[in-house]
């Protein structure tokens, strides 16, 4: 009971409707309602305060000849400079930011505020009314109804602080009226009760619908600043908190750091686990990336994968790399979900204010720039930002726009690399593989502008210029010799490169069997909707489709079940090693045999020596690529060997 009621006047007396049946809110929400609550009586409080000093002197005048007027005076003195003092203070508070939260503590000190200012005015029928002439007892009786409406209005969201300033007003009032016991004041008495209710009945009224009206701006305000599947805040919050956080720094040089984090391969867990597998790992991550941070600090989720954190007050940058290590250490442990034990992991880049930027446009694109930077050199990459990174996305801007012109220029053109068959020893194909002859940059590697084609777009017309390039190669050759293209897994959006391919197979007049796609296995689990559809066209039209780069994605051998493919590429990565790490050895033998077990061709990437190209002949692969058999060479260059040899039974290398 005890701890009941100790609790009740702490709501009570904090300002909360909860205590007159409201339903109750969290501390926060409670903390916002009374920062508004405050806000509003700061704004009157000045004129409210000019107000109650002149009363005070107005009263002192009035009771001058009153046998009182001494201690009217004293008391007309007292309460004047209390209420310029409160007026002064109000004002200067009003002159600093509107607050967002209010302590208890706070609302308690103006509850009693109130209550020490009413009392004073309560003191006034009751100590001076009795002595005072009619005229000064009509002044008292205006200037107690004028306290008691202008309390009332003050303090029209905070019934508390409304009943704490009339209370002693009305109570001293109804002394004043009682002990004479004339029948005219007890009319008056009733008429003051009358009053007193409607004024109190207004203020209920007025605080619930403002209470009503905080709690709905603050949902909608919620909603627009937070992300709706984490609860963290969203972009708009960040940008926000990274505008204030540049205020701080021009106000007070106080330094900050944002931190920019990318969850690694998350759309591949996103297609297979399912969606709402997926929801579940950022609602996860979420959660241990807030419990990394310190209490003030919030992660946003800024984007689909993408969470960003500010961290303010920063003395020294090693602070924002050990929150930084805590992010990456955050992920060790698997994320149980649905039964599984997912792992996931991110990437960070971090820049520091002001050293790498003083407006929120150069801190983010910088920023940026360091993730992507982490993002390349592997998961669980934190990277600052540095001078040089800004000279390389500079750099692969320029190179962008440069290969935007580079098919019409014609410095576009593909290579070819053999494959062997090793039983037969002949060649049964090629590869294409395309390259860019730069007017001033020299021969510049796909490993360099193939990942900027897919990210600007720009593999859509390239591929579809490869396509049609290699069905006219195709054309020259033999009927029995097949040419591999590549695919990127971006070209899976793009359903008219279903159109394309037959076009550039009439156009040349070649077998759809001829032509093979090669994909790789995070195509078939990547993000892009159309992926099957593209899939099943290609093997309506009668083209062939390989695995390629095989055991250095999920290895997933539902695909190969489900999918029909012709061939399986063993990555060059195990080719390299397996004469020198048995379980490379392990491995290729182990793909050779389900690649015979499921009656699919398999191709061994990147042989280099004679003793790999043995110990693959022993093992029953079926066919080999790399160098030993021939290097990537030109369209002529083939052609020439192959009329030379038309059992392809060459050797290029
Ligand atoms: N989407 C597209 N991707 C393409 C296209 N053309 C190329 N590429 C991809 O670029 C990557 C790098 O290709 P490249 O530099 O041409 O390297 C290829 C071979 O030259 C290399 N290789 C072949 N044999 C050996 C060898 O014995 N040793 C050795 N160190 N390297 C060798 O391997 C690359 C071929 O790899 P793969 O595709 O896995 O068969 C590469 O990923 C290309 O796919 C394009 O038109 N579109």
């Amino acid at each position: 009971m005890r701890t009941y009621l100790r609790s009740y006047f702490a709501t009570l007396f904090a300002g909360d409707l909860a205590a007159f049946g409201a339903p109750p809110t969290d501390e926060a929400l409670a903390g916002h309602i009374r920062a508004e609550q405050v806000s509003l009586v700061l704004g009157y409080s000045f004129g409210i305060m000019l107000a109650n000093a002149c009363n005070a002197l107005v009263l002192a005048v009035a009771l001058w000849q009153s046998a009182d007027w001494a201690f009217a005076l004293v008391w007309a003195a007292a309460v004047s400079s209390a209420a310029l003092f409160f007026g002064l203070q109000a004002r200067a508070s009003r002159r600093i930011a509107k607050p967002q939260f209010v302590s208890r503590r706070t609302m308690y000190r103006l509850v009693r505020n109130a209550l020490a200012l009413g009392t004073a005015w309560g003191v006034v029928p009751v100590a001076f009314f009795a002595n005072a002439s009619s005229g000064a007892q009509l002044v008292i009786t205006c200037l107690c109804a004028g306290m008691l409406a202008g309390g009332a209005f003050a303090f029209s969201t905070i019934p508390i602080a409304a009943i704490a300033f009339t209370g002693p007003i009305f109570l001293g009032t109804a002394i004043c009226l009682g002990r004479d016991g004339d029948f005219i004041y007890l009319l008056m008495a009733v008429l003051v009760l009358v009053y007193g209710s409607v004024l109190l009945r207004g203020v209920f009224l007025n605080a619930f619908e403002f209470r009503r009206r905080i709690i709905a701006q603050h949902e909608a305000e919620r909603t627009v600043r937070q992300d709706p599947l984490t609860h963290l805040p969203n972009r708009v919050a960040f940008n926000e908190a990274l505008n204030g956080a540049l205020n701080r720094l021009s106000r007070s040089s106080e330094e900050f750091a944002v931190l920019l984090l990318d969850l690694d391969r998350f759309k591949e867990i996103n297609d297979r686990y399912g969606h709402p597998a997926g929801d579940e790992f950022l609602v996860q991550v979420a959660a241990r990336l807030q419990r990394c941070t310190r209490a003030a600090e919030h992660v946003a989720r800024i984007g689909g994968d993408e969470f960003a954190l500010i961290m303010s007050n920063l003395t020294r940058p090693e602070d924002a790399l050990a929150i930084a290590e805590r992010f990456v250490a955050a992920f060790a442990d698997p994320f149980p979900i649905d039964g599984f034990e997912i792992t996931g992991a991110i990437s960070l880049g971090i820049v520091l204010a002001p050293r790498d930027g003083t407006t929120s446009h150069d801190l983010l694109k910088h920023v940026d720039i360091a993730l992507y930077r982490a993002k390349k050199s592997g998961s669980g990459t934190i990277c600052f930002f540095e001078t040089g990174d800004d000279q390389s996305a500079r750099d692969r801007r320029a190179l962008q726009h440069d290969l935007e012109h580079a098919i019409e220029a014609d410095q576009l053109f593909l290579v070819y690399q053999p494959f062997l068959d090793i039983r037969k020893g002949r060649v049964t194909g090629f590869e294409a593989l395309l390259r860019w002859q730069h007017p001033t940059r020299g021969l510049i590697p796909p490993t360099v502008f193939i990942p900027i084609a897919e990210e600007s777009g720009l593999i859509h017309q390239l591929g579809e210029w490869v396509i049609r390039r290699a069905c006219a190669m195709l054309s020259r050759w033999p009927d029995d010799i097949r040419i591999a293209v590549n695919f990127s897994a971006v070209q899976f959006q793009n359903v008219s490169i279903l159109q394309t391919i037959v076009e550039a197979l009439d156009a040349a007049n070649v077998a759809p069997n001829r032509l093979e796609i090669e994909i790789t296995e995070s195509m078939l689990i990547s993000k892009y909707g159309s992926a099957p559809a593209i899939l099943n066209g290609l093997l309506e039209l009668g083209l062939t489709v390989a695995l390629d780069d095989f055991g250095t994605g999920f290895s997933s051998l539902t695909y190969l079940r489900k999918l029909p493919f012709s061939r399986i590429k063993i990555d060059q990565s195990f080719i390299r090693d397996m004469l020198t790490q048995p379980d490379c050895a392990a491995i290729v033998k182990s793909v050779i045999g389900l690649a015979q077990d499921l009656q699919i061709g398999v191709v061994a990437e990147g042989v280099e020596t004679a003793d790999q190209l043995e110990y693959l002949r022993q093992t029953s692969c079926d066919e080999v690529q790399g160098y030993l058999i021939g290097r990537p060479m030109s369209g002529s260059e083939i052609s020439a060997l192959l009329d030379h040899d038309p059992q392809h039974s060459v050797h290029a290398a």
